[in-house]
């Protein structure tokens, strides 16, 4: 895959201002106010924190209840075009991304959607393929392939795309530890900004900015230095009492 420059984030900027999102009436998130152009953005919390949430309205998915989102600028909600041009999203589950029966048409579908024709989203496919080593994955049926590969299929196909800003929401759930670190490695040779969302301390370590969610809140931002000790102090804590109420989120 093609690497990107180092700095070529300061135009993309992503900007929250007293964002909140409910359901049934319920608050999610609320009054997320944040500001980064750092290249490597991480999002810790625990389970039920508001993180998916957060992910879907960065990637345009959803509209906030309240407040503003921008990513360079731009809208990412009402503004599809710029959505599907800047910033793309891996989903924790790949059955939640993937809608087609092989690989390669699964790849071409989101560069059809950005408006490639179909020679050249066929022709980019297989190029992205190429780069992964896995052109004979191209006819292959995607219901054949183990959970780690589908989550690369679904890798290659965000990648595809160029996004300028990857979401990533955690991509690494149940997957082994030699397919956790091979896909960690393809994402760190393709270089692209990202905001990676977890709830494990050891994924968000090289992350240049930290925002801890809590309740749908920022409750602690800073680097991973600062935030991270913290964050796992306090979820062992949380785990040390004897309420177990307290962890259904
Ligand atoms: N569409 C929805 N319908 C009902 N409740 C929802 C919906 N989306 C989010 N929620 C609720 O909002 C809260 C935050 O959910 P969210 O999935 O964003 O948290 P999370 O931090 O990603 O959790 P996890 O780590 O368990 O994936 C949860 O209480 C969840 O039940």
């Amino acid at each position: 895959m093609q690497e990107r420059p180092e700095d070529d984030s300061a135009d993309l900027a992503i900007h929250l201002d007293e964002v909140g999102h409910e359901v049934a009436g319920r608050p999610v998130l609320s009054g997320l106010t944040l500001y980064s152009t750092a290249r490597r953005i991480g999002v810790v919390g625990r389970n039920g924190s508001g993180k998916s949430t957060l992910a879907r309205l960065l990637a345009g998915l959803i509209a906030p209840s309240s407040g503003n989102i921008r990513i360079g600028g731009h809208d990412i909600f009402r503004d599809r075009r710029a959505a599907l041009a800047t910033v793309g999203i891996l989903f924790q589950n790949p059955e939640h991304q993937i809608i087609f029966p092989r690989v390669s048409e699964e790849i071409a579908f989101g560069l059809r959607q950005q408006g490639l024709d179909k020679h050249a989203a066929a022709a980019r496919a297989e190029a992205v393929l190429h780069s992964f080593d896995k052109l004979h994955w191209k006819d292959a049926p995607i219901s054949a392939l183990s959970q780690g590969q589908k989550h690369l299929v679904c890798m290659m196909a965000v990648l595809a795309m160029r996004p300028r800003l990857l979401i990533l929401d955690e991509p690494y759930a149940g997957l082994d530890i030699p397919t956790r670190r091979q896909l960690a490695r393809y994402l760190r040779r393709v270089n692209t900004r990202s905001l990676h969302i977890s709830h494990e301390p050891s994924d968000l370590e090289d992350c240049k900015e930290l925002f801890w969610l809590d309740r749908g809140r920022i409750v602690a931002q800073g680097t991973p230095a600062e935030v991270l000790p913290r964050f796992t102090a306090e979820m062992i804590r949380l785990g040390d009492l004897d309420d177990i109420a307290d962890l259904a989120g």
